[in-house]
């Protein structure tokens, strides 16, 4: 099967998504497939160590601003280019820009949401979270197709240092819309997808004052403090920190919860950590049903106890 995986870019490299797809292409591509990535954003080799084939790119956007109707018209190319059975892409914002455009322009089978993929018989079957999580759709699709996979649905590619070979396309420019400016995220402001350690608090904490206790107790455990959307929504923690379907996706080896109830806007977000652990004065919280462990106490009296035992050690 032939694979093209678009790359988000961030800051000039490939988006941590764009390697992740690439995990999933290469399963996908399988034995004498072909991985392609559409690189527009940045300088092909940036990307040379990702493990695909081919990269196809367009020099004239290497270092220009993302623009969605230049890099529809380079996708376009692209797709013309590499004739893919499937094209993945992140369920991002340059996704949810560019992927629907395209699937119409070339008449692909569009799916969203996507959590896993694999291929069928002349089709790619997949699951769809839909309804912030609370139903999975399971699809069979026609190929050629083009998935919206979830940010952190594939596992990011170890680097596989190669030489991919370099295709540059040619793409009309389009007229119409004119870059005004771009912000970039604080360079200050914490990666919790990053994270291996996260502390979790939810609205069960009650009070802002809680904050800097669970503060002190994530550097104990070396963790990022990390909240629902309630706290967040409350000011107590900003927005970077917020975990779920409107905050970030997260994969960290262990999530602590405190308070937190577990509704699916939220499970979306941390459903695949390695370790989730709950702690909830409700034994009927959702949130027990993702927990490996959990325990029915009240966080104002957990919190001491860990954090004694954490500085006993
Ligand atoms: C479109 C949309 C997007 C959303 N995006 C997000 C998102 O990105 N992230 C997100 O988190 N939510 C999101 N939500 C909101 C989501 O539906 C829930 O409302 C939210 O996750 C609940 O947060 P919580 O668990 O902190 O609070 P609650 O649901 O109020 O749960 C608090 C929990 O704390 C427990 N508790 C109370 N006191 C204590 C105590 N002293 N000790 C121990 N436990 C205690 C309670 O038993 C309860 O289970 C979104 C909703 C929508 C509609």
């Amino acid at each position: 099967m032939k694979v093209l995986v678009y790359a988000d870019v961030e800051a000039g490299q490939p988006a941590a998504v764009a390697r992740e797809l690439v995990t999933g292409a290469r399963a996908l591509a399988g034995p004498g497939g072909r991985v392609d990535l559409a690189l527009f954003g940045a300088d092909p080799s940036a990307a040379a160590d990702m493990g695909v084939d081919r990269i196809l790119t367009l020099p004239a956007l290497a270092a220009a601003p993302y623009d969605p109707a230049a890099h529809a018209a380079a996708l376009s190319a692209a797709i013309a280019a590499a004739g893919p059975d499937l094209v993945l892409m992140g369920y991002t914002t340059a996704g949810l820009d560019l992927g629907p455009v395209v699937a119409i322009r070339h008449d692909l089978g569009l799916v969203s949401y996507c959590q896993t993929a694999r291929a069928g018989d002349g089709a790619v079957e997949t699951e769809s979270q839909i309804y912030g999580g609370k139903l999975i759709a399971r699809a069979a699709t026609p190929l050629p197709a083009l998935l919206l996979m979830n940010v952190g649905a594939f596992a990011e590619a170890a680097p596989a240092p190669g030489q991919p070979e370099v295709v540059t396309l040619e793409a009309a420019a389009p007229q119409g819309l004119r870059f005004i400016d771009a912000t970039a995220p604080d360079p200050d402001a914490v990666d919790i997808t990053r994270a291996d350690r996260l502390l979790c608090v939810g609205r069960g904490i009650g009070e802002a004052d809680v904050i800097e206790e669970a503060q002190e107790v994530a550097g104990l455990m070396g963790a990022e403090l990390v909240g629902s959307r309630p706290v967040v929504d409350a000011g107590w923690l900003p927005k970077e920190r917020q975990v779920g379907k409107s905050g970030r996706r997260v994969k960290p080896a262990l999530y602590l919860a405190l308070g937190v109830s577990g509704a699916p806007e939220h499970i979306e977000g941390m459903g695949e950590a390695g370790l989730i652990v709950a702690v909830n004065t409700d034994a009927n919280a959702p949130i027990f049903d993702h927990a490996h462990y959990g325990a029915t106490v009240d966080l104002t009296d957990f919190l001491p106890a860990f954090r004694a035992a954490l500085e006993g050690r």
